[in-house]
């Protein structure tokens, strides 16, 4: 199974994130943000944590808008899986792949520690831990505040669409989301960090089982 993985000038997850993807067992690009097309046979995109464009303008804004991204969408809109973490996250909202905004953290400080997190909602995901557990990631972000209005987030919850809440809210997020799927469950966008709590050097190993359960899930596909 193949998977891309996007790079910004500013991204600073992007081989952490290919590392997870390569340790589950996935074959892994890298993708440039100026390219217009991903390698054939991609599987699942993924967007990687940092800073995109130094964060100038709105975090993930002008990622949003770079070539490559009319392709994710493409790849989206075929029923293509796509996990955005942290700064992957804030470009999906930008790019309406994902509802809502992040906002500046409700304390106005970059906030990089370990959180307590409730897994919720079924995909390919978050099946791999079971429903309802709580799991440790690291979350590093200044704009991590998860806003939508209320009819989004109604709407989120009666679809069954918050994949990770937090379980002591770090940064203000409503309703203490921390990652959200896309309608058709195969777009995940979270502001923790899987990919830094997956090896035994890390001294966390939570964020392991998403990965492994995906390339599974994306083997027996
Ligand atoms: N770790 C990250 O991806 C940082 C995300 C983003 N630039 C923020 O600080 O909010």
């Amino acid at each position: 199974m193949k998977a891309a993985v996007i790079v910004f000038p500013g991204s600073n997850c992007d081989r952490d994130l290919a590392c997870a993807f390569r340790n589950a067992g996935l074959q892994v690009d890298m993708v440039w943000h100026k390219d217009t097309a991903l390698p054939a046979g991609v599987d699942l995109v993924g967007i990687p944590g940092g800073f995109s464009f130094g964060d100038y303008l709105r975090c993930g804004a002008i990622a949003a808008n770079a070539p490559i991204i009319g392709a994710v969408k493409a790849h989206a809109d075929r029923g293509g899986y796509v996990l955005g973490v942290c700064n992957g996250f804030q470009v999906l909202t930008e790019t309406g792949l994902l509802p809502g905004a992040l906002l500046r953290n409700a304390g106005l400080k970059y906030i990089c520690r370990t959180v307590g997190l409730r897994v919720e909602a079924p995909s390919v995901f978050t099946e791999g831990y079971e429903a309802g557990s709580e799991i440790a990631l690291p979350i590093a972000h200044h704009d991590g505040n998860y806003y939508a209005d209320t009819a989004t987030l109604d709407a989120l919850e009666a679809e069954d669409r918050v994949a990770f809440r937090y379980t002591d809210n770090p940064n203000g997020s409503a309703r203490d989301i921390a990652g959200i799927l896309s309608g058709n469950r195969r777009v995940l966008g979270m502001m923790p960090h899987p990919e830094r709590a997956s090896e035994a050097a890390h001294g966390n190993q939570d964020g392991a089982r998403l990965f492994a359960h995906l390339a599974t899930a994306l083997t027996a596909a």
